[in-house]
């Protein structure tokens, strides 16, 4: 549906050249949730943007539905873009208009006859849960509000593709979970095509099918997003999962337990834990298992979780119970410092 092809983009600024896109390919299949995460400065937005192509790409090619909109005209792109709805960060809003004008002005401009505007901007207002605010002002709604106001307005045109720049950034986290379970509604109900950027693991958990990470301007892993939290390669990919388990184990106490056998980190994908593969191994090896901390996400379709573990024992049992453990599918991983 939406494929990245090698695109590259240098920005030439007083400080010089930015790389913001080194040859960057991703292929975002029909139907699903695409995140891309990064750091600042990563290259997201300009990403993002290539693919609507605000921002024009050095090389490469933007492919939506096997049209390629690096050599449109711009007649060819308007009408293209019509297929594209984008949400932002600070949603956009003209200020001086009502709710209904902010959905209705954009579709008048597109040319849709006024009675189906009437009847879409009411459809829409009522899918994001908006229908008494019609004469509401963006001043007198609260961020959350505004997004879906934003996200009615994207939806009104009937695209097949929507893109998402940080769009739960400036929500605090209440807003933020109804926005993402907003989306999922919008992708599974429509059928919506979604790429988002985000600085922020949570929105991939939740919602996502698929992500990429960046970082100075390349993509440095990608894949399902279940298939990245268990086999993460990359050490930036890592800490954007290890951002979701915040735990308190105070370093002294790690050193000092690390005496007496390794202290792992076990992952496991689905709905059995980590615990009963734990406890047979427990039985079979001489190993105490002291958990230390214990944490599930959901992700999009099936629970991820993470337990440290102090595997107390001689180096010969611990070993076997750290096979046993991999055997049974758990991921181990040794913990020696606080990144956990
Ligand atoms: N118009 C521009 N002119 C010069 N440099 C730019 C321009 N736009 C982006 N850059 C630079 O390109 C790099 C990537 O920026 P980009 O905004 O795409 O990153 P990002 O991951 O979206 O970060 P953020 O979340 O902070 O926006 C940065 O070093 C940025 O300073």
């Amino acid at each position: 549906m939406i494929e990245i092809k090698s695109v590259s983009k240098t920005f030439n600024s007083k400080k010089g050249k930015v790389e913001a896109l080194k040859d960057v390919s991703l292929t975002v299949k029909k139907g699903e949730i695409f995140g891309v995460v990064g750091y600042s400065g990563a290259g997201k937005s300009t990403l993002i943007r290539a693919v609507n192509q605000l921002e024009q790409v050095d090389k490469g090619n933007v492919i939506i539905d096997g049209s390629d909109l690096t050599k449109m005209s711009r007649t060819e792109l308007r009408s293209a873009r019509k297929g594209i709805g984008m949400i932002f960060q600070g949603f956009n809003l003209l200020r001086t208009a009502t709710v209904y004008q902010n959905i209705a002005i954009p579709l008048k401009l597109a040319g849709v006859p006024s009675e189906e505007i009437d009847e879409r901007v009411k459809r829409y207002l009522q899918i994001v849960g908006l229908e008494g605010k019609h004469d509401s002002f963006p001043a007198q709604l609260s961020g959350g509000q505004k997004q879906r106001v934003a996200i009615a307005r994207a939806l009104s045109h009937e695209p097949d593709v929507l893109l998402s720049d940080e769009a739960t950034s400036a929500l605090d986290p209440e807003t933020t979970e109804s926005i993402l379970n907003l989306l999922l509604k919008i992708n599974r109900e429509f059928g919506i095509t979604i790429l988002l950027i985000t600085h922020e693991m949570h929105v991939i958990q939740k919602i996502c099918d698929q992500v990429a990470v960046m970082e100075n301007g390349e993509i440095i892993e990608q894949g399902k997003v279940v298939e990245l939290f268990s086999n993460a390669k990359q050490q930036t990919t890592k800490k954007f999962i290890n951002s979701l388990f915040p735990d308190d184990i105070p370093g002294e106490l790690i050193q000092s337990l690390s005496q007496t056998g390794p202290i792992v980190s076990l992952s496991f994908v689905g709905h059995s834990t980590g615990k009963p593969a734990l406890s047979l191994a427990s039985k079979q090896f001489d190993v105490h298992s002291n958990i230390l901390s214990g944490n599930i996400v959901q992700l999009k379709d099936e629970p991820y979780g993470r337990l440290v573990t102090h595997l107390q024992g001689s180096d010969e049992e611990t070993s076997k119970t750290i096979e046993f453990l991999r055997a049974e599918g758990v991921r181990v991983e040794e913990v020696s410092n606080r990144e956990l």
